[in-house]
């Protein structure tokens, strides 16, 4: 069964059409990597899928369009992190994280015990524990990229769109990170969308790459076979090698020697 369906997707941000007649299924407890050069239209899909930018062409969530359900309702399918969140002024690291259970609070808004658990578990899973009292627009890029991670997980979606979401991390944090991600998918078949720049990072947790190019899916595969030199070379304009190792390809820029 697939969680996402797109057949002839279209997205326009402004006079601009930005993603052209994608077609794009993923199934339950997939990892797909979407990837591509600047302002090839990454996050438009993804606010696209998410309802926060108007579509064309056929767009389900399971039997559903994104576009017809309440938000309530969308919210308890699907996460976005997004790349640049807003924080709201005032707000304390626990206060953010515990915006993922508004789909879920009961009349009156008011918080139960499960919402209070979910919240200090992914809190605690994040390493966040030491920073839930403090103002969360005083944190560090990458502090503030694992609160909103905390946040998404909290809705348990069923589809986590991540868009950049170790862009402000450390090599250490990226792998926690990721890894915390993969966990939900394996223990929980959560569905994994996430544009990523760093395609070694992305080869060695996606099981399928998509590339955009200029709103154009232009290859969708494994990662092995869809980071292939040339092809990096014609899509981003780079100069790499990419090297099989076991865990994926790695992808090495590459600097001529000078003379
Ligand atoms: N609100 C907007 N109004 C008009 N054009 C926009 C808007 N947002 C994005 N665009 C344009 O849409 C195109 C796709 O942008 P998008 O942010 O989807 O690309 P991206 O692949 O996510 O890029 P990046 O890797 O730089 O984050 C770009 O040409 C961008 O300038």
């Amino acid at each position: 069964m697939s969680v996402l369906e797109c057949r002839g997707l279209g997205v326009r941000r402004g006079e601009a059409q930005v993603v052209h007649d994608l077609d794009l299924v993923v199934d339950a407890g997939a990892w797909v990597a979407v990837v591509g050069p600047n302002g090839a239209g990454k996050t438009s899909l993804l606010h696209g899928i998410a309802a926060l930018t108007p579509v064309t062409g056929h767009l389900r969530l399971g039997s559903d369009d994104p576009h017809q359900l309440s938000r309530r309702a969308l919210a308890r399918r699907v996460a976005l992190m997004a790349q640049q969140p807003v924080v709201p002024t005032g707000m304390t690291v626990r206060e953010l994280v515990a915006l993922g259970r508004t789909p879920f609070l009961r009349r009156f808004g008011t918080e139960s015990a499960t919402d209070r658990a979910a919240v200090q578990h992914e809190l605690t899973r994040l390493g966040l524990a030491t920073l839930a009292d403090r103002p969360a627009d005083r944190l560090s890029g990458g502090e503030l990229q694992r609160v909103m991670l905390a946040r998404a997980l909290c809705q348990q979606p069923t589809l986590l769109l991540l868009d950049e979401p170790t862009s402000a991390l450390d090599i250490g944090h990226q792998q926690s990170v990721l890894d915390l991600v993969d966990e939900q998918r394996h223990e929980r078949g959560l569905t994994v969308l996430a544009a990523m720049h760093d395609l070694t990072l992305a080869a060695q947790y996606a099981d399928r790459m998509v590339l955009l190019d200029r709103g154009v899916l232009v290859q969708d595969g494994p990662p092995a076979a869809v980071l292939d030199a040339r092809q990096l070379n014609e899509t981003y304009g780079a100069r790499v090698d990419v090297l099989p190792r076991p865990a994926g390809p790695a992808v090495i820029p590459v600097r001529p020697v000078s003379r």
